[in-house]
């Protein structure tokens, strides 16, 4: 089976590897076509669901996937949100999200102003690149939860509903 990815960001590609560990998984860089940094789940999954509907219409493709990171508000605060969608060769969706932490107050004002949690979380961290590696999930679990492993369960997620509605 050939699964897109639609992401070159590594947490993401090695997530379905990992869960389709005996298919043929190829990344494809395409626009979530929301803003690049999603402030609800309504907006994240919309992301998810646009890059998994380009994946699935490009060539050989089987199976295409979508993985979007974004925050969302609960009683005034701000949470990492993740969603995956799964869209088949007929444009059957299936949605999943991730866990949710809490993100430091501090955070809330340039969120909401459009900064990116990636550059939010490097400078907060000072160091480049976090959220192609541990991500803010990583970092706020004292690195119990990594990005990837995350994405990995938002994946297994997808693939079981999959598998479940699919057969009936
Ligand atoms: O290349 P793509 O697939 O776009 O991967 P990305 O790292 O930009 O990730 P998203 O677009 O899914 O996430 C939207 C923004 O939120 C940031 N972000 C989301 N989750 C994060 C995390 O766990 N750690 C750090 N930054 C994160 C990310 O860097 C982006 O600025
Ligand atoms: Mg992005």
């Amino acid at each position: 089976m050939n699964i897109v990815i639609g992401s070159q960001n590594p947490t993401k590609i090695e997530a379905v590897r990992t869960v389709f560990a005996f298919d043929h998984v190829t990344p494809l860089d395409v626009p979530s076509n929301v803003a690049p940094q999603p402030m609800s789940d309504e907006e994240t999954r919309q992301g998810a669901i646009n890059r998994a509907m380009q994946c699935v219409n490009s060539e050989g493709a089987h199976l295409g996937f979508g993985l979007e990171g974004g925050v969302m508000e609960v009683e005034g605060a701000l949470f990492l949100c993740n969603w995956g969608a799964l869209v088949t060769k007929d444009e059957k969706i299936y949605t999943a999200s991730g866990a949710r932490v809490a993100l430091p107050e501090e955070f809330t004002k340039e969120l909401q102003a459009g900064v990116e949690l990636g550059i939010l979380m490097d400078t907060y961290v000072k160091r480049k690149g976090i959220s192609k590696k541990e991500g803010a999930i990583g970092i706020f679990t004292n690195d119990l939860v990594s990005r990837q492993a995350m994405f990995t369960h938002v994946t297994t997620l997808l693939r079981g509903q999959w598998e479940y509605w699919s057969t009936r």
